[in-house]
């Protein structure tokens, strides 16, 4: 099919279309699912534009504020965050938000009140904004427990629970992914139409990889453990090659290409954070459920991290994901230094 005729394809899958033929599969649903979906794209496009054109009208930069992480808050993190904020109120499907950027939860009230808890990370990988370097957004969906009134308790639940989550990177092109608990699959903005279109269908992670992916700056305080694994990363003994190094510094980017290719995404504990800096709730749980959905796994350090039950909603967690035979060489050696002790 020449170009021409392809940009007047009109059986695309766009994220619309695919979640509309999921819902039809669930007779019993009214489409508040949908509905909910809809406004989280939206506010992916909206902070995809702004990403977009950061550069040309003034949003680089700091925006003057620290967050409850004692973070320095940029322009684009304040921007996206008020813009997933009003899409989730306004979606009317919403009870509870929690974003890395504010410090409690918002209730949403009575007469605007949905059944979905929406935890989320408005815009990973702040420290790349201000060089054009990929970006992203993080979520993940809860349904509420049982009870009219909601509480926190309706966040606070192991990261098996959530009903949904994804990412959408603002990179290269803008790739929005998603699991509703059936598989991975990943879509790609056309600008032209303003649509997320099915690239990535049924996403399988490799089940071993040739890549891993930590901060290394960090190595003087490791624990054991994570220093012999990225030991035998670089000079494995076993005869397999070793291990490239890639690290972008945004999870999203960084989790994305891990997906994709296969491999390690690591960000473990050390000395100086003994809980890692990742937080649980809205990096953590998404990214796990979504390396567990495409066949790969998620680790701790300690145990299962979607098994993990947060007591606080910016708790932190260290994190070992991607492909299931990487991870499963990092359990061995945490398993090995437990019989040890
Ligand atoms: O600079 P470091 O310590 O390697 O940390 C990188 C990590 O920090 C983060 O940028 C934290 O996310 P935020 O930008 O949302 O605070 C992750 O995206 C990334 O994996
Ligand atoms: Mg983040
Ligand atoms: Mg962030």
């Amino acid at each position: 099919m020449d170009h021409a005729a392809d940009a007047y394809r009109t059986d695309l899958m766009t994220i619309t279309r695919f979640v509309l033929n999921e819902q039809s599969k669930h007779p019993e649903s009214r489409g508040d699912f949908t509905i909910l979906l809809s406004h989280i794209v939206l506010g992916c496009k909206f902070v995809c534009s702004a990403v977009n054109k950061a550069g040309l009208a003034k949003l680089i930069g700091l925006a003057g504020e620290t967050n409850v992480q004692g973070e320095e808050q940029k322009k684009l993190d304040v921007l996206s965050n008020d813009v997933f904020v009003k899409a989730l109120i306004s979606s009317g499907r919403t009870c509870i938000l929690v974003s890395e950027e504010d410090e409690e939860a918002t209730f949403v009230v009575a007469s605007k009140r949905g059944r979905y808890c929406v935890v989320f990370d408005p815009l990973d990988g702040s420290s790349n904004i201000d060089c054009g370097v990929s970006i992203g957004t993080i979520f993940g969906i809860y349904m509420m427990k049982d009870g009219d009134e909601p509480t926190l308790n309706d966040v606070l639940q192991p990261g098996k629970n959530m009903l949904a989550a994804g990412y959408c990177m603002y990179g290269s092109s803008c790739t929005f992914v998603l699991s509703t608990g059936a598989g991975v699959n990943g879509f790609t903005l056309d600008p032209s139409l303003g649509e997320f279109i099915l690239t990535h269908p049924d996403i399988k992670i490799p089940k071993k990889g040739k890549i891993y992916s930590v901060n290394e700056g960090n190595a003087k305080n490791w624990d054991a453990p994570t220093a012999k694994y990225v030991e035998k990363c670089k000079f494995p003994k076993d005869g397999s090659s070793s291990k490239s190094l890639r690290y972008i510094g945004s999870m999203v980017a960084d989790v994305h290409r891990t997906l994709l290719y296969g491999g390690i995404f690591l960000y473990p504990a050390d000395k100086k954070s003994p809980n890692g800096k990742l937080r649980v709730l809205y990096e953590v749980f998404p990214m796990s459920f979504l390396m567990e959905q495409a066949g790969g796994q998620a680790f701790t350090g300690k145990q299962r991290a979607l098994d993990l039950v947060p007591k606080n909603i910016h708790e932190r967690s260290p994190i070992f994901l991607g492909s299931y035979d990487d991870v499963e060489e990092v359990k061995a050696l945490y398993a090995a230094e437990e019989k040890k002790e």
